[in-house]
């Protein structure tokens, strides 16, 4: 990718209309000048950074994301900064935010969600041979590309892990245990995450859902996990998520047998 070469500014750039509005910045759909190319640009102002003493954790969002190359993983092509502003050249996801597919079509088929599933789990596996862990999984950090496959964004949590980790973070809903308790936390986490996406996939809302973050807290971590009635869905999908939201992390269905599983071989298409 050209981005690599040299050192941009804005003015490389033309802006296109606001994709989003993300964490301490918004994010652009823009144009480099000379190759007409067709990128996002995330806008972050340094002083929320330095405010938040997030410095640490951007620069390795940049050694992490510029080092992973795969289908499912959203690029970092490049970054660069004015006064004010660092800005991250990325990959443009034409297809949006899998959260706004979800909410226009209230919950997705179990084609579709196998499908999302075993794309994650492909990304993941990847990430985790990198030894990252994404820690922030969550419907708002799966972008859809123009064919509407699923590409995981925002690195902006991750870890380059090789021990047990400790940082609190992620959203609630998604936290497992191990981070609600603030307990020291592994790859595993990613898998209980998967369980939840799996769920709020087919159900429309995640499984620990509660009117207060006490009683979210509290469901976690009793993994109160109930199937309502409808809408119908296969007891193969509700195996699975039960196999995936195991309190202890060490017993949680791995990876590779997620994408062995009786539902992902019947449901998901195998070209994401
Ligand atoms: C909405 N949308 N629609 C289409 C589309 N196409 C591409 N991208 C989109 N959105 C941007 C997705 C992101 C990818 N990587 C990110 N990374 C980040 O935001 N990192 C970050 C920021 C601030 C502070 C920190 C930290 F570490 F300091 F905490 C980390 S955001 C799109």
């Amino acid at each position: 990718m050209a981005f690599v070469k040299r050192n941009w500014s804005i003015h490389d750039f033309e802006i296109g209309k606001p994709l989003g509005k993300g964490k301490f910045g918004r994010v652009y759909l823009a144009r480099e000048a000379k190759s007409k190319y067709i990128v996002a640009l995330k806008v972050i102002f340094k002083e929320q950074i330095e405010k938040y003493r997030l410095q640490h954790q951007l620069k390795r969002e940049m050694a992490i994301q510029t080092s992973l190359r795969h289908p499912h993983v959203l690029r970092l092509y490049g970054w660069f900064h004015d006064e004010d502003r660092i800005f991250f050249i990325l990959e443009y996801a034409h297809g949006g935010e899998l959260y706004g597919e979800l909410r226009r079509s209230g919950c997705f088929s179990e084609k579709q969600a196998a499908t999302y599933i075993a794309s994650l789990t492909h990304a993941l596996a990847y990430c985790h041979e990198n030894h990252v862990i994404h820690r922030d999984i969550k419907p708002e950090n799966l972008l859809l590309d123009h064919e509407g496959r699923l590409k995981i964004a925002d690195f902006g949590w991750s870890v380059q892990s090789k021990n047990k980790r400790h940082t609190m973070c992620g959203t609630l809903d998604y936290l497992a245990p191990e981070m609600v308790e603030n307990k020291a936390h592994d790859y595993a986490v990613d898998n209980w995450t998967l369980g939840v996406l799996c769920y709020e996939f087919l159900y429309g809302v995640p499984p620990f859902e509660a009117d207060s973050q006490a009683d979210t807290f509290r469901r976690i971590m009793k993994v109160d996990l109930t199937f309502p009635s409808k809408p119908h869905v296969s007891d193969d999908a509700k195996v699975l998520i039960t196999q995936l939201l195991v309190k202890d992390s060490a017993k949680r269905l791995s990876l590779d047998k997620i994408l062995k599983h009786p539902w992902i071989i019947m449901n998901a298409d195998p070209n994401g």
